[in-house]
């Protein structure tokens, strides 16, 4: 057993990730940023808010101070909303232990700067942090990481040992963990299969049936591949649990706030409405306007971004946006971006 580590960031995934901590840790402490959330998971051991009906062991205890939370730990997991990360790791830094590697699980982009999650860290922590910051990814939705349903994830780090320890901080029999050295893959398969996940719900809000689907997929990981290979990755990321395992699993799972959202977009709610309604965080509603963004600042066409951008921001109607993907002009289907990867290499 290890001695002690945190989690800061008690929502749903936080939550199930502590309990998978337990199992290698003997003393797990997870933020929240309410005193009255922190209070109701001490005294019930429960987190009813965010993973209702999941026991917490005795050995997790909710901290509302940063400070407390992280005194001791050299493994520090962020599991905060993307639009939070900056603010919550500037607060998190003076108490941060110096030898501590800090790996995060948020699957977003920051919208002011279109930059990915370990960039944002980078950037509000010591430089000495660089080689230490991870990024934790793959099919993992929490109402099942919380039951013990076999999962398996991916963690890429800069460093192979680093990605190691964070391996061996989280692997357990029903957790399983693969590395990778590619954290720009990892994190744009994590953030941008949300958006992909938004379109298959409306799809099927809409009842377009599973031809759709599995078009809308498979054409969404091209356009995920396309982007992810200019800003740098490893296009075989994308066949992996970060790309193709998420995606999967977001577009299709009855657990999917992303794809819930979207049937509610078919339906006609605003994406405000739907925010509010779902009480939970939709990650791929920013992203959807993140990314749009970056495909025009790399001049990447990102023809299923670019029409849930318009279905969500601009008043467009869905049965159009299905017209304008089936009416484009023809094309061939394969990558040449990511071939051209290989050839480079
Ligand atoms: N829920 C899931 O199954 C999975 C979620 N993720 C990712 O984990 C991240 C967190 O998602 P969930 O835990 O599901 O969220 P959630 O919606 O269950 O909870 C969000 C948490 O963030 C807190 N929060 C909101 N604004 C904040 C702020 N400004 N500062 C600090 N904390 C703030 C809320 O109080 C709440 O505790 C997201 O990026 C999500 O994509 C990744 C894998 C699986
Ligand atoms: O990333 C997830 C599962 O791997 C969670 O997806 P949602 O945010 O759509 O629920």
């Amino acid at each position: 057993m290890k001695n002690r580590a945190a989690v800061i960031g008690a929502g749903s995934f936080g939550t199930a990730l502590s309990t998978v901590l337990t199992e290698n840790y003997s003393d797990v402490s997870l933020w929240a940023r309410r005193a009255e959330l922190a209070d109701a998971i001490n005294k019930t051991r429960t987190n009813e808010r965010y993973l209702p009906g999941i026991q917490l062991a005795d050995a997790i205890t909710a901290y509302s101070s940063l400070a407390e939370a992280v005194v001791g730990c050299t493994f520090v997991l962020l599991v905060v909303p993307s639009h939070a990360m900056r603010e919550t790791v500037r607060a998190l830094a003076p108490h941060l232990h110096p030898d501590a590697i800090v790996v995060h699980a948020t699957k977003g982009m920051e919208l002011d700067t279109l930059k990915r999650m370990s960039e944002v860290i980078a950037e509000e922590l010591p430089v000495s942090f660089r080689s230490r910051i991870a990024v934790l990814s793959g099919p993992s939705h929490a109402e099942e990481v919380g039951t013990k349903a076999p999962t398996t994830v991916v963690v890429a780090a800069p460093d192979r040992k680093v990605a190691e320890v964070v391996q061996d901080a989280l692997m357990t029999n029903r957790f399983r963990v693969y590395t990778s050295p590619d954290v720009i893959g990892v994190e744009v398969g994590g953030a941008l299969k949300n958006i992909i996940a938004l379109g298959a719900g409306v799809s099927d809000g809409l009842q377009f049936g599973d031809n759709a689907k599995a078009a809308l997929l498979t054409r969404g990981l091209a356009e995920i591949t396309r982007i992810g290979v200019k800003l740098g990755a490893n296009p075989l990321t994308f066949s992996g649990l970060a790309g193709v395992g998420d995606l999967v699993v977001t577009a299709t799972s009855r657990h999917s706030r992303n794809w819930r959202a979207g049937n509610m977009l078919a339906q006609g709610m605003t994406p405000d409405e739907i925010v509010d309604q779902m009480g939970m965080v939709v990650e791929g509603i920013k992203t959807t306007k993140a990314v749009n963004e970056l495909a025009k600042k790399y001049e990447i066409d990102m023809p299923i971004t670019r029409e849930l951008h318009a279905l969500l921001f601009e008043g467009k109607e869905p049965r159009e946006a299905v017209n304008h993907l089936m009416g484009r002009v023809r094309r061939h289907e394969t990558e040449d971006m990511a071939l051209r990867y290989f050839e480079n290499q």
